[in-house]
């Protein structure tokens, strides 16, 4: 027992120090994958901030919906793009979770590809995604038909996650705290 609580203690050092050469540790994928539970915990894990673009934008713009309604999808992009950028530009480096659709700016896919920020691509089912969504509630992308509409979507940005990942992970059937510890073992291995 002693020796698992060391493993990961020693991981967890191992990310400390990794992350002083890096801007952050950014999650990707599609809805429901995780990116805001799992990079919670791995904030905890590593002793890192724990920023969320989407909870950012809210606090700057209001509830997502109504900003699709009011502004349309392409001004959210273009913020989102400019929320990331931000934050990967700071001294202090965190562990971001990403909006889903984060990887549809080129921009963004170019500074996620740079070597000093580490990004995991978080994979899930179709059918435990649309099961976590709740029928896709605030989420405007998904509005009207969310079974068709997630696995649309994923068809399109696949590639792209994987264009700028450096670990992917399977969420699917484990707890996100354990999880987290899997991403650090992964990035940071001994
Ligand atoms: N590993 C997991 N096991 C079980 N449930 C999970 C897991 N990860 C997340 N969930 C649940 O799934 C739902 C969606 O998770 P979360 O908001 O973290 O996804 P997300 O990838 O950030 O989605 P979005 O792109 O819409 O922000 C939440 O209710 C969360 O509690
Ligand atoms: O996949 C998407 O396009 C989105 C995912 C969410 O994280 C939010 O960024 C928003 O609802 C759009
Ligand atoms: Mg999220």
């Amino acid at each position: 027992m002693a020796g698992a609580l060391e493993a990961r203690l020693a991981a967890s050092a191992r990310a400390g120090e990794d992350a002083g050469t890096r801007r952050g540790l950014v999650l990707v994928g599609p809805m429901g994958a995780g990116k805001t539970t799992v990079g919670r915990a791995l904030a905890e894990a590593t002793g890192l901030a724990f920023v969320d673009s989407d909870d950012l934008l809210v606090q700057v713009h209001g509830p997502i919906p109504a900003f699709f309604a009011e502004h349309g999808e392409r001004a959210f992009r273009a913020e989102e793009a400019r929320v990331i950028e931000h934050v990967l530009s700071r001294a202090v480096p965190c562990v971001l979770a990403s909006g889903g659709g984060a990887v549809l700016s080129p921009g963004t896919r170019s500074l996620l590809s740079r070597p000093e920020v580490a990004v995991v691509y978080l994979r899930v089912t179709e059918a435990e995604a649309l099961r976590r969504l709740d029928s896709g509630a605030g989420r405007p992308v998904l509005a009207g038909d969310p079974a068709g509409t997630w696995s649309r979507i994923l068809a399109e940005r696949d590639p792209l996650y994987h264009e700028v990942a450096d670990l992917v992970v399977d969420t699917t059937s484990d707890p996100a705290r354990e999880l987290a510890w899997r991403i650090v073992e992964g990035i940071c291995p001994r």
